[in-house]
């Protein structure tokens, strides 16, 4: 039996939709294979009874098939699914690293990466892997069609996940078709300011890289209290807000862990105000998968 711990994982970022991708040091799913004839999935532990254990259904049955690695696979659920971190992708990731261990496949980290994007084609209709490369890689990463640019950074973040269900494949579907010129130009000065920031590792240039005028105010509807909660995390010292993924979390950038354990509470607050129960993560940028 061969067991990989692949993490929680933050999309996105604002600026780089279905482009920017940070990996967290935790939560995780750990995914367990061993060789059969037939691939069969078991799921256990957390939101395990909302996730199909049907190949065709599930993330990891579809990284199987392109691999080529028929197995018996069971996932032991540490990131809630429909949360915005990455859960359906870091299951998919640490199946791609498994299966590709298990039969010897020969794949570099790199290559994982479009093989581990099929199982989010299964779950949202697209193929993206702005999750599966940073669950994979880890650090921040820029994902393009031709290949994956991994930074190695250190921004402390805090995610904070409320009891909202947004599946991506609904908030997909609010983002708008086109946008303006004057948007288009935000967009690019941000996403260059964001990936200087990383570079950097400066918490200040991250954060104001993390506004995006096109999509995060589509879905913002989609989450209650969310402008609540932005407005007490920066009031609280974080230095960007925006929605995580698809949401329903929403990642804050902070320039220290100070400041980190007063925004997660700011933003706890702010969602107990609207009437939602949340949960914090503090994390650091971290590995990614890792063969246990
Ligand atoms: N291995 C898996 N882990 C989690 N969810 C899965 C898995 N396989 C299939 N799913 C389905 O995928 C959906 C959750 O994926 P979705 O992309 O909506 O959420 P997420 O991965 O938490 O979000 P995001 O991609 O925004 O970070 C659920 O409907 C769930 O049943
Ligand atoms: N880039 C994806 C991430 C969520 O899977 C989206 O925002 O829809």
């Amino acid at each position: 039996m061969l067991r990989v711990r692949a993490p929680a994982t933050s999309a996105n970022l604002g600026s780089g939709f279905d482009t920017f991708g940070v990996a967290f040091d935790r939560p995780a799913d750990v995914v367990s294979v061993e060789k059969a004839d037939r691939t069969t999935i078991e799921v256990t532990g957390v939101g395990s009874q909302f996730i199909p254990e049907d190949p065709g259904k599930n993330t990891v049955g579809a990284v199987a098939e392109a691999l080529d690695a028929p197995a018996h696979i069971h996932i032991d659920k540490g990131i809630r699914p429909a949360s915005g971190l990455g859960s359906s992708a870091a299951s998919a990731a640490a199946a791609a690293v498994a299966l590709d261990e298990l039969y010897d496949r020969g794949y570099t980290r790199e290559e994982l990466v479009p093989i581990a994007a099929e199982g989010e084609a299964v779950v949202s209709g697209d193929a993206h892997a702005d999750n599966v490369a940073p669950s994979i890689l880890g650090g921040f990463t820029i994902a393009r069609d031709d290949g994956v640019t991994c930074i190695d950074a250190n921004v402390p973040l805090v995610a904070c996940l409320p009891e909202i269900v947004v599946s991506t494949r609904d908030a997909r579907r609010v983002v708008p078709d086109g946008a303006r010129l004057s948007e288009v130009v935000e967009t690019v000065r941000n996403a260059a300011t964001l990936t200087a920031g990383m570079a950097r590792s400066d918490p200040e240039l991250v954060g104001r890289g993390m506004d995006d005028p096109v999509v995060t105010p589509a879905r913002a509807r989609l989450i209650d209290g969310y402008d609540g909660v932005r407005e007490a995390a920066f009031d609280a010292g974080a230095t960007g807000v925006t929605i995580s993924g698809a949401g329903p979390a929403m990642l804050a950038a902070c320039r220290d862990e100070t400041d980190s354990r007063d925004v997660a509470l700011a933003m706890l607050d702010a969602f107990a105000d609207a009437g939602v129960e949340a949960r914090a993560f503090r994390t650091e940028i971290g590995d990614g998968a890792t063969v246990l």
